[in-house]
């Protein structure tokens, strides 16, 4: 059916997306929130990125999985393009963290469980997200998790070298600029894992350079830590390694002890 943007009821601001803002909205027949991304047609021409949108656009819709954020449909009218994308109501994972601090092992394997899912669904279907950071995770209204803003996933023909997000979870193929595949995401779940049990990415540094520096070296250490098991760092240490090819693959990562042990299979502590 084709939508308009009469059929929706506009509500708050949620964020600034890469190329547009997002908005809370309530289709007006059904009642059913949505978040409704608005993307101005001159931006598309300005930045010459329709073709990369509607790249995105079959990429997403074509993913359905209970740990991505769904792209219900879409409209446009004469100056924008409107998607009409799943309402996270729990917000961004990453506020979550910061407000307390660290999650719990149990809840940090939770995360790690359905992200690797989310991957592995992702990677049979030939889609790397290379951008996954703790702002593109959002929470539904159950706590579960879900991946969003595929801006710089691309399908796993094109290998392209562009820059993606903050340098903290670049992989060290990608800041030497080297060609680089699926494992991307697996060093990525590492960070993840690290920054979800100790409140702060593994490589973070005063500056860019030295950031950079460390990655490039691998120069991981565990601050002792209590509420962090042994297990947790063996995690961890198999995914944060510098030869990509041998990285823990997403299945081992699922029948890694410490993800046994902690992670609810639900996907909701
Ligand atoms: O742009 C995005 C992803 C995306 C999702 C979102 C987004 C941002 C925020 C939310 C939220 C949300 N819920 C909140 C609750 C409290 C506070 C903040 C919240 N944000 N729910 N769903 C969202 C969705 N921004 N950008 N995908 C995209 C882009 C181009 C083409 C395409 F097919 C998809």
């Amino acid at each position: 059916r084709e939508w308009s943007i009469n059929d929706f009821e506009i509500g708050k601001p949620l964020g600034r997306g890469k190329f547009g803002r997002v908005y809370v909205a309530r289709e007006v027949k059904s009642k059913f929130v949505v978040a409704l991304k608005v993307i101005f047609k001159e931006q598309l021409e300005k930045y010459r990125i329709h073709h990369q949108l509607r790249r995105e656009m079959e990429i997403q819709i074509s993913l359905k999985h209970p740990n991505i954020l769904s792209l219900y449909g879409w409209f446009h009218d004469s100056e924008r393009v409107i998607l009409i994308l799943e309402y996270a109501h729990n917000g961004e994972l990453y506020k979550e963290l910061s407000k307390r601090g660290r999650f719990s092992e149990k809840q940090a394997a939770t995360y790690i469980f359905s992200l690797t899912e989310a991957l592995a669904y992702c990677h049979e279907k030939h889609v790397i997200h290379r951008d996954i950071k703790p702002e593109n995770l959002l929470l539904d209204h159950e706590g579960r998790l879900k991946i969003a803003d595929f801006g710089w996933s691309v399908q796993s023909k094109s290998k392209r070298q562009t820059m993606c997000g903050t340098l903290d979870y670049l992989a060290p193929e990608m800041v030497e600029n080297k060609d680089h595949d699926y494992a991307v995401d697996n060093w990525t779940l590492g960070i993840l894992c690290y920054e979800f049990l100790y409140g702060v990415p593994p490589f973070e540094a005063e500056s860019q350079a030295d950031t950079f520096e460390r990655i490039k070296k691998v120069d991981l250490s565990f601050p002792p830590s209590p509420l962090v098991s042994s297990d947790a760092k063996n995690l961890i240490s198999r995914l944060l390694v510098k030869d990509s090819s041998r990285r823990l693959s997403l299945q081992k990562i699922m029948e890694h002890p410490w993800i046994i042990k902690n992670a609810n299979r639900m996907g909701v502590c």
